[in-house]
């Protein structure tokens, strides 16, 4: 990588350069560049550290943060594009893949969070320095209202990058809703992942604009066949049948774009996917009013073990007739609706109480699939009109967008493709 990337594009000298430092930023954006390759954040700029505390590569034909064994906290930003310019959102999203270089290897930004000019705000703003990797990932996503003619990509916009529609007891609040680029950021430590979105938005200043973020905390899926199942805020175990990171035949199938769904106007979008964000409050009070055979009846699943109605073990094949018509599981799975089949990556959140005593919590819900049109669009027509779990669930936030593939190598950045 580069060391000084902003400035090759035309902007303001890097603050390094002008004080004759160039060599050891040099040293940092080789070992950033070769993928996952672990460094200092704590003013070393120099050095690799031996431990990788556990760096993913940021790298590849698919974007990290999808089938990337999922990690224990999330910052999730989707962005209004403020900038009228092609150009600039280009620079942009430049500079935002080699910040996400640099971040995800656990470098600092730029010319790090001090030691540069005095008179120039630094370009890392700190909170992460001394903090390992911790497997921090950043997943770039853009959305339908990105290709309204703004920018002149209306011919790019892809088949099944459509709105989704209203379903019945959606209560969305357009607040919390849509934008023209979303970033997840996954993290192990919580200020690793607030510290990637921070530095973004920051670079993207004037550019765009934060239009609603969230938090998460407690994964709710599993995406690694081995580990213990995560609990949702119902106390269930959450993830059970997701798409396993190491089932390449089924990402492949069911998550990664290809083929002749790469087609035309989604051509650009060869070896990602889409990703569909519903903000899901959770009423934990009523339910933890509910009787267990009632809870248990609800899911179709028993609540030590997670196993389907019937069967004894968490993996157990489920019988759908055996579970009521309206439990969750029976309805979602694949084989009630024509084979969907759906990446699921969400987070337990927590945002205070809602003014009535009520913790306001639930489910950010993040799924990755192939097409949204036989993803998730056809299950949650049939969970909002027939799941028994909608007594206690209300859906108050949407957002889908067209997560293009990985970025190769350095000389790559998020969206060339589309923008080429
Ligand atoms: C449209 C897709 C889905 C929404 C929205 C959704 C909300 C939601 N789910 C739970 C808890 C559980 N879901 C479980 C399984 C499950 N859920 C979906 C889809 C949506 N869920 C699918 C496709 C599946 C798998 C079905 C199957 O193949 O058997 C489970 C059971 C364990 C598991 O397999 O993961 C639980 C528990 C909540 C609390 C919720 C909204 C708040
Ligand atoms: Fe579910």
């Amino acid at each position: 990588m580069s060391e000084n990337t902003t400035e090759e594009q035309g902007a303001a000298p890097s603050r390094r350069k002008v004080i004759g430092w160039g060599g050891a930023g040099l040293a940092l954006g080789a070992a950033a560049a070769g993928g996952a390759v672990a460094l200092t954040r704590d003013g070393d700029h120099t050095a690799p550290v031996a431990d990788s505390g556990g760096a993913v590569p940021f790298h590849g034909p698919h974007q990290a943060g999808i089938a990337t064994a999922v990690q224990d906290r999330l910052h999730f930003a989707s962005f209004d594009v403020k900038t009228k310019d092609r150009d600039e959102l280009i620079q942009l999203l430049k500079d935002w893949t080699r910040a996400a270089e640099r971040m995800t290897a656990g470098a600092e930004v730029g010319e790090g969070a001090y030691g540069g000019l005095p008179e120039a705000p630094p370009d890392d703003t700190g909170e992460a320095l001394g903090l390992k990797p911790s497997r921090l990932t950043l997943t770039i996503g853009f959305g339908p209202s990105l290709f309204d003619g703004r920018f002149g990509l209306k011919d790019k916009r892809p088949g099944a990058l459509v709105e989704l529609p209203k379903f019945p007891g959606d209560n969305l609040d357009p607040a919390r809703s849509g934008g023209d680029i979303c970033v997840q950021a996954c993290a192990d430590d919580p200020q690793v992942a607030v510290h990637a979105i921070r530095n973004l938005a920051r670079i993207g200043f004037g550019k765009v604009a934060v239009r609603w973020s969230q938090l998460g905390f407690g994964k709710t899926s599993s995406t690694t066949p081995d580990a213990q199942t995560p609990r949702n805020l119902f106390g269930f175990k959450d993830g059970t049948r997701n798409i396993a990171g190491t089932e390449t035949d089924r990402l492949a199938k069911h998550v990664w774009v290809s083929g002749k769904d790469a087609e035309g106007a989604a051509a650009w979008m060869d070896g990602g996917s889409y990703l569909v964000a519903r903000r899901i409050r959770m009423n934990v009070e009523t339910w933890d009013r509910t009787p267990l055979s009632e809870q248990e009846d609800i899911f179709g699943r028993d609540k030590k073990e997670g196993a389907p109605v019937g069967k004894a073990k968490e993996h157990d094949e489920p019988f759908l007739k055996a579970m009521k018509p309206d439990s969750h599981v029976r309805l979602a799975h694949p084989d009630s609706n024509n084979g969907a089949t759906i990446l699921r990556r969400g987070y337990s959140f927590t945002d205070g109480t809602d003014g009535l005593g009520r913790l306001d919590a639930g489910l950010f819900f993040l799924a990755y699939m192939k097409d949204v049109r036989t993803g998730f669009i056809p299950v949650q027509t049939s969970l909002a009109k027939n799941d028994a779990l909608n007594e206690y669930t209300q859906h108050v936030g949407s957002a889908l967008f067209a997560v293009p593939p990985g970025v190769r190598d350095k000389d790559d950045w998020w969206g060339r493709a589309l923008f080429a």
